[in-house]
């Protein structure tokens, strides 16, 4: 059965290409949710992560106690193909067509494939946007501080496992140096990290030589000996095969819906890894945007909130250790709670409800 409140599926008018919206829920609010062009075989693929992406919004907002609904866009380019600067900005108005139908039911913002410049190309059409450049009017680039909720969850983590929230000496492989996981490792090498990294693109081994890190083949990373393994780059990298394969004691990092299917945070849960599920550990580049733009809250009150995260893994650590489940269950529960008991009409602005940054019981 579908569990989304609307999908729209329409070949651009533009570009030609399938746009895919996918409103997961907007039961604590409107929704927001990243746009990611990304190759697909097909674009039945780009359908299926646009409904699974929308579906952790959901969670991620109702973890991280924002009143925003759970949403996202893909554009399914075909394999081996680049738009041009031309063309780019064509997908880029077709995605702006389709959000603004919406009404203000969903806003976008970057993900795998975009960023703020291409924010404010789709702000050209609709307001529906967020993380535009500073100076239009918006939050800017979200993955820095994406990487900032991360470095937050890896500390909770941290802190669980060693008794201190320093990674200093923490032996932490990377896979995927690109806008979150670049910055990611950065954090982390600065704190004193022995890094692994890796990427599909070669041209990030300079970041790998910059930082000191030992440079892993894609296909290797997640196996590498080391503490903890940090993904950041696409989903569905977790199955029985590779959590079987794993030699960390802890999984945790910024690429949304890692998981392939929903029983390998189970698996993870046997083998005594400690996985925090991607929707509470990548939730810093959302909550950031919300803050500044729909709360106007100041920057150091901003990175606060994003900091607050890994209070909120050490709650739901403590949580998923008492009641004897695995931090997936916790936190889907704490998700299912919170999306249970909103109680006012879906699409109220966000911006007149307080967050809640509330622990958990
Ligand atoms: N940008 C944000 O603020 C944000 C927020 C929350 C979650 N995320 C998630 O974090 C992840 C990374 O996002 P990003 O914004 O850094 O995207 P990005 O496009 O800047 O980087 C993705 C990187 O992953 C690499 N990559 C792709 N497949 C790979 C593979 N199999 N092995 C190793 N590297 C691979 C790419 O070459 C690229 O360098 C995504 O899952 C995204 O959904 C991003
Ligand atoms: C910036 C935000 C929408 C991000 N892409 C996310 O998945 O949380």
């Amino acid at each position: 059965m579908l569990e989304h409140e609307q999908v729209v599926i329409r070949t651009g008018r533009r570009s030609r290409l399938p746009v895919i919206v996918a409103v997961h829920s907007t039961a604590l609010g409107p929704a927001a949710g990243g746009l990611r062009l990304w190759h697909y075989r097909d674009w039945r693929d780009g359908l299926d992560d646009a409904l699974r992406l929308s579906s952790a919004m959901t969670s991620k907002f109702a973890v991280a106690g924002l009143p925003s609904g759970g949403g996202k866009t893909v554009v399914a380019l075909p394999q081996g193909t680049k738009p041009d600067a031309a063309r780019h900005r064509d997908v880029l108005h077709d995605v702006a067509d389709v959000i603004a139908s919406l009404g203000g039911a969903y806003a976008t913002g970057p993900d795998v494939g975009t960023g703020p410049d291409d924010m404010a190309v789709i702000g050209e059409i609709t307001p529906h946007v967020f993380c535009r450049p500073a100076h239009q009017g918006g939050s800017g680039d979200s993955s820095p501080h994406t990487a900032q909720g991360a470095f937050a969850a890896l500390r909770a983590v941290s802190r669980r496992l060693y008794g201190t929230p320093s990674l200093a000496g923490r032996t932490v492989a990377v896979a995927g140096l690109g806008r979150v996981g670049a910055a990611l490792a950065r954090l982390l090498a600065a704190e004193g990290a022995a890094l692994t990294v890796t990427d599909i693109d070669p041209d990030k081994r300079t970041i790998g030589e910059e930082l000191g890190a030992v440079w892993a083949a894609p296909e290797k990373i997640l196996g590498a000996d080391v503490d903890i393994v940090v993904p950041a780059a696409l989903g569905s990298v977790l199955d029985r095969q590779t959590v079987a394969d794993l030699r960390c004691r802890a999984v945790v990092g910024p690429a949304n819906n890692q998981l392939a299917t929903p029983e390998a945070a189970e698996l993870l849960h046997e083998r005594g890894i400690v996985w925090v599920p991607d929707y509470v550990a990548s939730a810093g580049g959302v909550i950031h945007a919300v803050s500044v733009e729909l709360h106007r809250l100041t920057a150091d009150e901003a990175r606060a909130r994003v900091d607050a995260i890994e209070r909120t893994v050490d709650d739901l650590l403590d949580t998923a250790r008492s009641r004897g489940q695995s931090p997936a269950q916790a936190a889907g529960e704490l998700a299912r709670r919170r999306l249970g008991a909103a109680s006012g009409p879906a699409g109220r602005p966000v911006a007149q409800r307080p967050p809640a940054q509330e622990q958990h019981a």
